[in-house]
């Protein structure tokens, strides 16, 4: 099997706190990885350290073989790693369409261009529509971004990562903060976007359900250090994981 993103032996500590302890990964190429353990197991940390926001105190990552430990957030955008960022990257005072729009000339490169042929105006049409398709707005196509209900505002972040054409998509919590009604159509979505198979996925959640069907590996972190990976079924068997979630090592209804 071929492996994306690596890391190797990488730690993080804020002040006396190690948060990351020694974890070495090695996420699967073209798969759908799901990153889960309880509140402040550090997977937001290491997400951060995936995607540049942070530098491990010790230790390698690797991206495509390359090492990329030191390398900051916009070049690793560049190279394609591609990060939700919980609806702060929404133009508010333009359509959905318009927003979709944006990052897909954003990939292209011509935003900058002062003509662009029309070839390349029809591949952008193109891509725009296809992408309100997959996330299913095409209904809302003409609604201005802050006029969006929260959950479809998230389906708008997920259709504009995808304009960016990543090889690498992580999503953090994407259904956290939405109202309940609203999960199954943002996870109808990510299914979606993982069968369209065009890129790795790499998704944390603390709740193990939610995620547990779409997932095709799983990496479960706890107090910071991997504690097992594997498939989703398991990892349901797993009695180090149940009894983390489950057992009183954990208290919280994380699993359900
Ligand atoms: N910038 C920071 N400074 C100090 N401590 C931090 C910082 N960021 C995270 N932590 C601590 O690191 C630990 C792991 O946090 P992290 O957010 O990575 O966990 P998580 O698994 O993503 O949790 P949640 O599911 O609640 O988002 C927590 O104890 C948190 O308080």
């Amino acid at each position: 099997m071929s492996y994306l993103l690596e890391t190797v032996d990488v730690s993080v500590a804020f002040g006396e706190q190690t948060v990351i302890n020694k974890v070495s990964l090695r996420i699967p190429k073209q798969r759908f990885t799901s990153i889960i353990g309880p509140n402040g197991a550090g997977k937001t940390t290491l997400f951060n350290l995936l995607s540049g926001q942070l530098t491990p105190s010790q230790g390698t990552i690797k991206y495509k073989g390359q090492d990329i430990t030191h390398l900051p957030p916009a070049a690793r955008t560049r190279l394609g790693i591609g990060r939700s960022f919980q609806l702060t990257n929404l133009f508010p005072k333009l359509t959905v369409r318009e927003n979709i729009r944006l990052a897909v000339q954003a990939a292209q490169g011509v935003r900058f261009r002062l003509w662009i042929s029309q070839a390349d105006q029809r591949r952008q049409a193109e891509d725009v529509e296809r992408l309100l398709h997959l996330v299913l707005l095409e209904k809302k196509a003409n609604v201005l971004a802050s006029h969006l209900a929260h959950g479809e505002k998230r389906k708008l972040e997920l259709a504009m990562l995808l304009g960016l054409r990543p090889d690498v998509l992580l999503l953090d919590e994407p259904t956290a903060g939405i109202s309940l009604e609203e999960v199954p159509a943002v996870l109808k979505v990510i299914e979606s976007i993982k069968e369209s198979n065009t890129c790795t996925i790499i998704l944390i959640e603390h709740k193990m359900d939610m995620v547990k069907s779409l997932s095709d590996h799983m990496v479960v972190l706890f107090h910071g250090e991997l504690l097992a990976e594997g498939t989703p079924t398991d990892m349901m068997r797993n009695e180090q994981v149940q009894s983390a979630y489950l057992g009183g090592l954990y208290k919280h209804d994380a699993a359900t």
